[in-house]
């Protein structure tokens, strides 16, 4: 039997004090609906009483958000409890979190009050918080700098009172494993009525340890772990949810006896919504989600991956719903992985045409830091024999708006012969699309679309470059005109005609072997 690990979210609370990443309303409740499906347990979605924007953002969370536990935070002052019961009374599960520093350094220069007077101020909080509801969590802000002995005896009187979470936070990111595993064993220890309450830790990340801090506490009797999307939070941060959670599986040969209820696969999804609306970026080679944590660049390791995933990597994407390993080409990639991208591209080169290859893109790669899908098309430029039928853009006629069906006429021309097609679709684009496909006979599927302005101004020059999938081959078409409907139509084009150039040059022809069906 594995005993259930609560995550306690506060992206909304702690992540949002990160500078720079303020929310509004509907924007912290979007993150609210995603983190209930990522399915925490709960959910901190801010301090009501600072701010009336503020207190309206905890409402609609705590009105429209179902599933999880939905709290706030209060200082232990009678004005932020009575907020942050206003704000979150509609709640499916509503809990009160209210919080007193306990440590010499936050009560003598912050707090300025003795130990006495505010050991009774918590108690004080929790019992008016429980006059609203009966869960309500306490925290001992900065515990990891606090008095064991006086930590003891504030939790006694407060679970008295009737706190049911209390929560040790590493405050300043200033506790090591060991000494933080350690002192929430000497509490389980020590507190006589410990058992009446969840135990809790929320871990800031000022020495990079805060996840390792949580984890660790976990071994020592922590039940609910606080944490963050993308480790985001005030300074440094705080434990990165989505690390927690994935090590927590990814290495449960060690930690066998516990387990979250955490949907993984919303991981990826979650990570780039709530990086998308604070404006935060995720680092590169942020663990779990940044973009290079299943990228592979150099030659050794590509080899080892192309033959077997487990060679190099520990997480398979699709676990947290992101995207399969990527292979990055540089001046530091080798064969294997050339050849392989090569191939998914569509072109399969006899071993002489490829060592030449190689060596062209070796030369390529020395110049550049990354060498693209684009980079590699073009260098196999002069080796595509066009002597496949190509299509070209002889006229193009679209109608779109509200009330009408968006249509496209297509002209096109090959050697000396014109082909037009009508078609509608989704939108002009679409249409056109269609219409195209309806003359060279193949439907490739549109993979992605980017559109971007080159030049200045109204009368800008847009270009839009795509990537079309066929079969095993992902072919990259651009094209470029002042017209986005006509550059996207080029694009479409372009890719297509590579796509008929490739099974040409692959001996292929159209009516066999690829499948091309071509007019
Ligand atoms: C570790 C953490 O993350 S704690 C949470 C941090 N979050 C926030 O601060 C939320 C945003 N904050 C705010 O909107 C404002 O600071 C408010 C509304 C909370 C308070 O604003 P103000 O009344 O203007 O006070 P200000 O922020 O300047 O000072 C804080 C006061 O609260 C006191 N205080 C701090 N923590 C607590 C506590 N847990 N319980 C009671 N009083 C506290 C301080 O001692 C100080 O009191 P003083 O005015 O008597 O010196
Ligand atoms: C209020 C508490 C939980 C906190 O955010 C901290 O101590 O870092």
């Amino acid at each position: 039997m594995t005993e259930k690990i609560m995550i306690f979210d506060s992206t909304l609370r702690d992540g949002e004090q990160t500078p720079g990443a303020r929310l509004n309303r509907k924007e912290k409740l979007k993150i609210a609906k995603q983190l209930a499906k990522l399915n925490v347990d709960v959910i901190e979605c801010g301090f009501p009483v600072s701010s009336p924007g503020e207190f309206k953002a905890v409402q609609s969370i705590a009105q429209q958000v179902k599933g999880p536990i939905i709290t706030a935070l209060a200082r232990t002052i009678q004005g932020d409890i009575d907020a942050v019961w206003e704000a979150i009374k509609d709640a499916e599960r509503p809990r009160i979190h209210t919080f007193l520093g306990s440590s010499d350094i936050h009560m003598k220069y912050k707090l300025q009050k003795d130990p006495q007077t505010l050991l009774e101020m918590g108690v004080e909080a929790v019992r008016y918080a429980k006059r609203y509801t009966a869960d309500v969590q306490y925290s001992l802000e900065d515990a990891t700098r606090s008095d064991l002995d006086y930590m003891c005896r504030v939790i006694e009187a407060v679970i008295n009172a009737g706190a049911t979470v209390i929560n040790l936070p590493d405050t300043v990111g200033y506790a090591v494993p060991e000494e933080y595993g350690a002192m929430i064993s000497n509490i389980m220890n020590r507190v006589p009525n410990i058992d009446k309450a969840i135990v809790s830790v929320h871990c800031h990340n000022d020495l990079g340890l805060a996840v390792a801090n949580s984890l660790e506490a976990i071994k020592y009797g922590a039940r609910q772990v606080e944490c963050n999307i993308n480790g985001i939070g005030e300074r440094a941060g705080n434990a990165a949810l989505e690390e927690i959670v994935t090590g927590l599986v990814i290495r449960k040969d060690y930690f066998q006896d516990y387990r979250t209820d955490v949907q993984l696969d919303e991981i990826y999804k979650t990570s780039r919504l709530v990086s998308n609306l604070t404006g935060i970026p995720i680092p590169v080679n942020k663990a779990v989600i940044g973009i290079n944590a299943f990228a592979h660049s150099s030659g050794i390791h590509q080899d080892g991956v192309l033959k077997n995933l487990s060679t190099y990597e520990i997480i398979n994407a699709e676990l947290i719903g992101g995207k399969a390993a990527q292979m990055v080409l540089t001046a530091r990639s080798g064969r294997h992985a050339v050849k392989n991208e090569l191939q998914e591209m569509g072109f399969v080169l006899e071993e002489t045409e490829f060592a030449q290859f190689f060596e062209a893109f070796l030369e390529l790669a020395d110049k550049k830091k990354e060498v693209f899908r684009e980079d590699l098309e073009a260098l196999m430029a002069d080796r595509l024999a066009y002597a496949a039928p190509t299509y070209s853009l002889e006229y193009l006629q679209t109608v779109s708006g509200s009330r009408s069906i968006p249509a496209a006429v297509v002209k096109l021309k090959k050697d000396d012969e014109i082909f037009v097609e009508t078609d509608c679709g989704a939108g002009p684009i679409d249409a056109a699309y269609n219409a195209i496909d309806k003359i060279t006979g193949i439907e490739p599927r549109l993979e992605t679309y980017n559109l971007r302005g080159v030049t200045e101004g109204r009368d800008a020059l847009g270009e839009v470059s795509i990537m079309i999938q066929y079969q095993d081959k992902n072919i990259v078409g651009r094209g470029t005109s002042t017209d986005i409907i006509e550059a996207s139509v080029r694009a479409y084009l372009n890719g297509v005609n590579k796509l008929l150039s490739i099974c040409h040059m692959n001996g292929n022809g159209h009516t066999n072997g690829c499948g091309c069906d071509v007019k």
